[in-house]
């Protein structure tokens, strides 16, 4: 039988959330309870998974609810409550509706799981995950945001649709906010460890790096009426993975920065290695001029937007 003691609660029951519970319970990794404010909804998708279990063959128990008490005692509480975007809105756009979710959620799914490890994954994820962090009043190694897992998957799918090579032999890393000014990494992007400069020109890279960039309004502007799901979930259940079996991974999370690479009191994607205890060690990797002017100009954006989210929330207050 599987060990009772690993829980993961979701808050937001939605596609993000929903896929979400699904990878966990299908990988074996964890119970999962979904919560959401909308009643009868995580209880339904809770009943469906638990019905696939006859087919899936695990004994993983997903609980649907809407009382945060059901939540108790969590290893670890993702934040997928809120708004995605729309054709034609930036993350940032999304800051006035997700700040109040956010903080709300946060607050009351720590308040009944104190010792948990915190991933935000609702948008703009930097602020959010920073606004989170102050809401939970934890140590800044169990607060992260989920935005480089994906964007560096997405850059090494384009990277092996260009080359026509299997996605195994790639590795592909994004640092910076998870935005518009994201910084995709071809210096640290590799098949099978040949740098990726030595496989094809810089015009394709760049190209490669914009639809990096804008990997997820790639996805909204087909889908009309969401943002993208599958391969978010995938991102925070490999989070979730590497923390639950202690792995140490080396991932690129949203982070506290508290001096790395010079910034200080932000929340920005940089790679970490991640275990048991949340965020075990920053990696400061060394960057060039131009790639370090990039990753500081994206905190800029993200620390101007942290700032007028505060604003926000307390004229709401
Ligand atoms: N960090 C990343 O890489 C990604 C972030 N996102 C973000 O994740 C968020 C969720 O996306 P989806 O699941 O696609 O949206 P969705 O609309 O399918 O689901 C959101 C869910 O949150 C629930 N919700 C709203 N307020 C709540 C509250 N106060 N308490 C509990 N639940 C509440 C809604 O009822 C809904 O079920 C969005 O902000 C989206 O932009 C989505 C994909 C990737
Ligand atoms: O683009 C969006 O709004 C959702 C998201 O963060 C992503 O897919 O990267």
């Amino acid at each position: 039988m599987n060990s009772p003691s690993n829980r993961v609660s979701i808050i937001g029951a939605g596609k993000v959330g929903s896929t979400l519970a699904q990878r966990i319970a299908e990988k074996n990794l964890a119970d999962v309870v979904l919560l959401d404010i909308v009643e009868g909804w995580p209880q339904g998708v809770a009943l469906d998974l638990m019905e696939a279990r006859g087919v899936e063959r695990h004994d993983r128990q997903i609980v649907g609810t809407n009382d945060y008490r059901d939540t108790t005692n969590s290893n670890i509480i993702v934040i997928a409550a809120g708004v995605p975007r729309k054709p034609g809105i930036n993350r940032e756009d999304l800051i006035k509706i997700n700040a109040r979710i956010v903080t709300e959620a946060t607050k009351q799914a720590i308040e009944h799981s104190p010792e948990a490890i915190l991933i935000t994954v609702t948008n703009p994820l930097d602020i959010m995950t920073y606004l989170a962090w102050e809401a939970a009043d934890l140590p800044k190694h169990r607060v992260m945001g989920m935005g480089g897992v994906l964007d560096s998957a997405r850059f090494e799918t384009f990277i092996a649709m260009e080359l026509g090579v299997s996605i195994a032999e790639i590795n592909a890393t994004v640092i910076g906010s998870h935005g518009d000014l994201m910084v995709p990494l071809p210096r640290y992007s590799t098949v099978n460890g040949i740098p990726i400069n030595q496989l094809m020109d810089a015009g394709a890279i760049d190209r490669l790096v914009q639809r990096t960039r804008h990997g997820g309004a790639e996805i909204v502007e087909l889908m009309k009426t969401g943002s993208a799901y599958f391969a978010p979930a995938s991102a925070v259940c490999l989070m979730v993975e590497s923390i639950l079996f202690n792995q140490s991974r080396l991932l690129p999370c949203c982070v506290y920065l508290h001096g790395e690479y010079g910034l200080q009191d932000i929340f920005l994607g940089v790679p970490c290695r991640l275990g048991y205890q949340g965020v075990e060690q920053i990696v400061e990797l060394e960057l060039s001029d131009t790639e370090r002017a990039a990753f500081i100009e994206s905190g800029k954006l993200v620390a101007q937007n942290i700032e007028e989210a505060r604003a926000i929330l307390k004229t709401a207050s």
